[in-house]
């Protein structure tokens, strides 16, 4: 499996380039880091390559071929900040559920309780609820998932098992994996290559 973006370039509106002739490819079980200063258009790219935003230049493809994108995406994102990422109105049981159902192994590998399922979104902390934003993302049919900055508002303790979690479970499925952050010692530690955006 390889995620292929080609001469990808960026404008929001009719403003100036954010970025232009970025070329990226990720295979399967790859974890490849992004990195840049602040502003680059990192989140940009990502929310290109999970089709949040289309490109104004370039092609990203899978396999040779464009996504679907009827369908369950095959490249999901994690956030840093979950709490904008669920609806404040369901309980965590359905918004865990949106995308497919994890069974208990995988939840406790996550380290998810079972009684948080039934808790609203701001009666679990941000690194608990963090966890459920990981696991929605690591459905069956998920071949990429872009962590963009996804464990940095966590404490190192946190941060070190959601990671442990989610490489584990990207080497099971054969994924591949996308580390956008700014702690280079995170990347130096997870990454096999880094494109420096
Ligand atoms: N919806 C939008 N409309 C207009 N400009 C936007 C929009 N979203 C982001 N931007 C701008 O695009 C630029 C790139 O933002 P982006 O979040 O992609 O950068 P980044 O490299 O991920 O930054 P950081 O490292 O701080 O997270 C920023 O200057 C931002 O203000």
């Amino acid at each position: 499996m390889l995620l292929e973006a080609k001469n990808i370039g960026f404008k929001y509106g009719a403003g100036d380039w954010l970025f232009r002739h970025v070329d990226l490819q990720v295979e399967a079980l790859e974890v490849v880091g992004i990195t840049g200063p602040s502003g680059v258009g990192k989140t940009t790219f990502s929310r290109i390559l999970a089709d949040y935003e289309l490109p104004n230049e370039g092609t990203v493809t899978m396999d040779g071929k464009p996504i679907m994108t009827s369908s369950y995406h095959p490249v999901q994102l994690v956030f840093q900040h979950p709490e904008k990422a669920v609806n404040p109105r369901w309980k965590l049981r359905r918004t865990l559920n949106e995308g497919w159902q994890p069974n208990d192994d995988f939840l406790d590998k996550l380290g998810i309780k079972q009684e948080w399922l039934n808790r609203w979104p701001n009666e679990l902390s941000g690194g608990e609820l963090q966890r459920f934003c990981v696991a929605r993302a690591l459905g069956p049919k998920t071949k990429f998932l872009i962590a963009d900055e996804m464990t940095t508002m966590l404490d190192a303790v946190t941060q070190a098992q959601i990671w442990h979690a989610v490489l584990d479970i990207a080497k099971e499925r054969n994924m591949g994996v996308l580390v956008i952050s700014h702690d280079q010692h995170l990347i130096n530690r997870v990454c096999t290559r880094v494109l420096e955006f």
